[in-house]
């Protein structure tokens, strides 16, 4: 089973979300998206866990990183994203937090174990142009 993510990037920064639930990683962080329904393309998971998540629009681009697996035969894919319109401010609608991170912040976050393997990868992204 995939799981999808989506690396928002705006400006120079990360938008990361934290978790308010289940209680072992309530306080943590991941980036927005989740699970891949059936007939579903990864593109539109993103775009529809965003919706849900964030309650804004993205665009999907590229991906970012290797898939990482995850417990339960789950692995972790991560895409590169924008905001549909960049002035739309994203709100934290069944998460505890949302907050964009730059570079400097990005590896002091209490990252989900998963998304800490991705944080090279997400440097790389931050850094491109
Ligand atoms: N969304 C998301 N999930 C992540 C990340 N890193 C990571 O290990 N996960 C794990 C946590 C969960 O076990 C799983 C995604 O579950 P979820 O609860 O967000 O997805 P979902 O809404 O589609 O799941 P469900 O309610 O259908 O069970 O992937 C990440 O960066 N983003």
């Amino acid at each position: 089973m995939v799981i999808v993510g989506a690396a928002i990037v705006r400006n120079g920064q990360l938008l990361a979300q934290q978790r308010a639930w289940p209680a072992d990683h309530a306080g943590q962080w991941e980036l927005p998206g989740g699970r891949v329904e059936d007939g579903e393309s990864d593109e539109a998971a993103l775009a529809r866990e965003c919706l849900e998540e964030l309650d804004v629009a993205v665009t999907v681009a590229g991906r970012v990183g290797e898939d990482v697996p995850l417990p339960k035969g789950k692995v972790l894919r991560i895409y590169a994203a924008s905001l549909v319109s960049a002035g739309e401010e994203p709100r934290a609608v069944e998460h505890e937090d949302v907050r964009w991170i730059s570079a400097q912040e990005l590896d002091d976050l209490d990252w989900l174990p998963a998304d800490r393997v991705l944080l090279p990868a997400l440097h790389t992204l931050l850094a491109s142009p």
